[in-house]
């Protein structure tokens, strides 16, 4: 059997919008045997989901989105199916649409899957190619794939290969993902696609998640969000990223630089009508009325224990 862990994600962290993303301890896990054997399934995958949200997760590999993304892999190594008969056991510990990179897991597993059981040999490297033409989040991607504290940068993708619609998703499309056979080669990503830095993670910080009992799809989030921002604030947030970065890693941590450099003009005041509370939290929840406390921010639209996580593939024979 072969077992593959990859750790939810916390994106943003305030500022870094689409820029920073931690690893944290909740996990997606597969559970993957291969049979050869003669007997058939759809594209030679079975599906069985256990854990959180299994039963809202689809069970034909053309719908899930982690089988979706394992057969585009396949597909850019001319192997239209599943090598063999492939069952995949799904063991969800992330929370679905509660912004803790529940979709950048799948697809990372489903990279990972493909690499897998098309002996494909990919390298993590690549393999973040592959993930970062589903998902264009590189902040919930690399976290999920390298684990730690990082912050991470995409090549513009080309608008042909951004619209076919045999990549998965192409940001976060709307249910059902794409991922259509249309028996061509579907797009395989250009070489370095993206780039990531690990930053150090200072081991006195830890992270506490609120995980709302709604959910707010990522693309809903996003579609609230401005197509254009003033330079003033650009400016305040870039400055922001900049410092964050470092005192994050620099022990004893500092709660009020840490608390003045979590602060964001990008994308929370726009999602606070979406997330009831949030203002509220963000505005009186601070160093010196709870001592001890660094930040709050809004996560991808929070732990920070063990968080070096990172996906990770274990034989067991
Ligand atoms: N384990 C999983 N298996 C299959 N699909 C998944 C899994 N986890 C997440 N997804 C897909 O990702 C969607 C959630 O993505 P999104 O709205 O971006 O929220 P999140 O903030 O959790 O990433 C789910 O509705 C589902 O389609
Ligand atoms: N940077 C993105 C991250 C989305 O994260 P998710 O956990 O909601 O998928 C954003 O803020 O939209």
């Amino acid at each position: 059997m072969i077992s593959i862990q990859v750790p939810c994600s916390t994106a943003n962290l305030g500022p870094g919008f689409d820029v920073l993303g931690l690893a944290l301890s909740l996990y997606l896990e597969l559970q993957v045997s291969v049979i050869s054997s003669s007997s058939r399934a759809h594209l030679n995958c079975e599906i069985t989901c256990a854990g959180l949200g299994a039963e809202n997760l689809r069970t034909d590999p053309e719908q899930n989105l982690i089988t979706q993304v394992a057969l585009y892999v396949l597909r850019c190594h001319s192997q239209h199916e599943f090598p063999h008969l492939t069952k995949v056991h799904i063991i969800n510990g992330i929370p679905l649409s509660r912004g803790l990179g529940s979709s950048a897991a799948a697809v990372v597993a489903g990279a990972l899957l493909a690499n897998e059981v098309g002996r494909l040999q990919l390298t993590k490297d690549r393999i973040l190619d592959f993930c970062l033409m589903v998902e264009r989040h590189p902040d919930n991607i690399t976290a999920a794939l390298y684990g730690g504290f990082v912050g991470a940068c995409l090549s513009e993708l080309d608008p042909e290969d951004a619209a076919r619609v045999e990549v998965p998703l192409a940001e976060v499309l709307p249910e059902p993902a794409g991922g259509v056979d249309t028996g061509k080669q579907p797009p395989v990503p250009p070489l370095g696609i993206g780039h990531f830095e690990r930053f150090r993670l200072s081991p006195d910080i830890k992270a506490v998640v609120v995980i709302p009992n709604f959910k707010v799809d990522t693309a809903k989030a996003r579609e609230v969000l401005p197509n254009q921002y003033s330079r003033q604030d650009l400016v305040y947030t870039s400055q922001r990223i900049a410092i964050l970065t470092q005192i994050l890693g620099q022990p004893p941590t500092d709660p009020k630089k840490v608390h003045l450099a979590m602060q964001d003009r990008m994308h929370q005041p726009y999602r606070a009508n979406l997330v009831p509370g949030l203002s509220k939290a963000i505005e009186t929840l601070t160093p010196s009325s709870y001592p001890g406390l660094l930040g709050v921010c809004l996560s991808g639209r929070i732990h920070f224990q063990d968080s070096m996580n990172e996906s990770k593939r274990i034989l067991i024979q």
